[in-house]
Parts: C-alpha cells; sequence; structure tokens
C-alpha cells in the first residue's frame, strides 16, 4: 500500500486520485466542522463552491454555514465553526457548507475511489477505515489560501504514524515521513502549538481561539465522513 502525502490544495494530481483513497484533512477548521455536524445529529453535509449556490439550497431542512478568509456570508446562519455549530441541536438537517480552502479540496478530490475527511477529532477511526479497503492512501493537506497548513501536516503525521503500526505493508513518500517526524517530535505540544501557526493566529485575532483548542482534540469521534455523489455522510450511515 502506498502512502502520498499532499501539501496544499494546489498540489493534488489525478495520480494521486484515481483509484485511490483520499483523507482530506483540514484541522482549522473545515474538516473539524465536518465531523462536528454529523456527530451532532447532521443528516448530511452539502459541499458548495459559491454562497449563491449555498443560498439557493435553503429550506425548512437546511442550515447554512460558511465563510470566505474567515468572515461569515451575508444571509449565511453560521461561520465554520464547529464550537457554534454544536450549540444548537440541528438533528436530521442538512448542512450546507462553503470554506475557503477545505470545500474546494474536497472538489479537487472527488473522483477519488473513496474519499473520506479527517483531522485529529476523528483520526484513529479515520486511518482504520482507510486501511480496511486496501487501496493506496492519499493523505490530502487542505492548509490555507493556498499555503501549507502546519495543523494539517502534524495531523497527516500522526495518520502516517498510525497506518505504518496497524497497516499490512506500506511504502511512503518523503514528505509523509517528515510531517510523521514532525508529529512524533511535537505531539506534546498540541494544543498550544495549533495557537501558533498561521491559521491559529488569524482564528485567533478573530475571535475563534475557543474553535482552535476544540479542534486539538484527538479521538474525540469515531464519525468517518465520506463524499456520496454531491453529499458528505457519516459512513455508518451508508
Ligand atoms: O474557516 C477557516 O478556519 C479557514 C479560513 S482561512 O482561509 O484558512 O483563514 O478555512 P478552511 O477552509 O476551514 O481552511
Amino acid at each position: 500500500m502506498q502512502i502520498n502525502t499532499v501539501s496544499t490544495v494546489e498540489n493534488i494530481s489525478t495520480e494521486h486520485v484515481n483509484g485511490r483513497t483520499v483523507i482530506v484533512i483540514d484541522v482549522l477548521r473545515a474538516s473539524s466542522t465536518i465531523v462536528t455536524a454529523l456527530d451532532s445529529g447532521f443528516a448530511s453535509i452539502i459541499p458548495v463552491r459559491t454562497a449563491d449556490r449555498a443560498l439557493s439550497l435553503r429550506s425548512l431542512n437546511t442550515v447554512i454555514a460558511g465563510e470566505w478568509h474567515l468572515k461569515k456570508f451575508d444571509g449565511f446562519d453560521y461561520n465554520n465553526s464547529p464550537t457554534d455549530l454544536k450549540k444548537k441541536d440541528h438533528t436530521g438537517k442538512h448542512l450546507v457548507l462553503i470554506t475557503t480552502n477545505g470545500t474546494k479540496a474536497i472538489e479537487k478530490a472527488a473522483q477519488a475511489e473513496r474519499l473520506l475527511i479527517g483531522c485529529f477529532l476523528n483520526v484513529s477511526a479515520c486511518v482504520k477505515e482507510a486501511i480496511i479497503q486496501n487501496s493506496d492512501i492519499t493523505i490530502y493537506c487542505a492548509g490555507t489560501r493556498n499555503e501549507f497548513a502546519f495543523e494539517d501536516g502534524l495531523a497527516a503525521g500522526m495518520m502516517v504514524h498510525l497506518l505504518k503500526k496497524q497497516a499490512a505493508s506500506i511504502e511512503t513518500c518523503d514528505f509523509s515521513d517528515a510531517m510523521e517526524a514532525c508529529f512524533l517530535q511535537l505531539a506534546h505540544q498540541l494544543p498550544k502549538l495549533l495557537f501558533t501557526t498561521t491559521t491559529g493566529k488569524r482564528l485567533v485575532e478573530n475571535q475563534y481561539g475557543e474553535d482552535i483548542q476544540y479542534c486539538s482534540q484527538i479521538d474525540l469521534s469515531q464519525i468517518v465522513p465520506i463524499l456520496k455523489g454531491n453529499r458528505i455522510l457519516s459512513l455508518s450511515d451508508t
């Protein structure tokens, strides 16, 4: 089994996607929001690319969330904030979501054999599920505004480490090994380290420090989100 880690949203190629299991990581915050939404009772997530498209899906059964460069769009119910979303019961509703990096990464990798969503919150469940299929795996870091995001690299490194421990025989790329080394060296500095990353600092400036603390929790959830058509569901519901 080959494991490749892709460092930014634009670095993905068809070779990284076709016939593979792709895990989209966007720790701060899209992946964490998606895991949290499914964990707290949303029936599905509908990722979209424009605010107009999101608003066109408004109905009694939808909740609309998202941001562009951290600012909530006019007319939306929520920012891309997992801790805000959790405050109210939306059981059975569908979350329409647009984010700066995460939903773009999901769209770019949509042709994967299986597309899973991962972050610290569901890291072990996600890795376990990725191994089952026995396909090659691409760990796809969404990053931030076309740049590498350290928090995504650390989560990728943890996944690589778990994969090495659990899969029978794997081959890793240099970037996967580098991220594993970073994770092993720095894991003890979580959650503090996430406050010092580029996205972490931006979130603090915008009063979203609570999200950083929340998103740094390891294995809070057993939910593994999977893309089915144009929706993201919990794998256990498919
Ligand atoms: O909403 C977020 O946390 C980020 C915003 S930023 O562009 O990275 O500052 O978007 P995401 O798509 O969740 O990475």
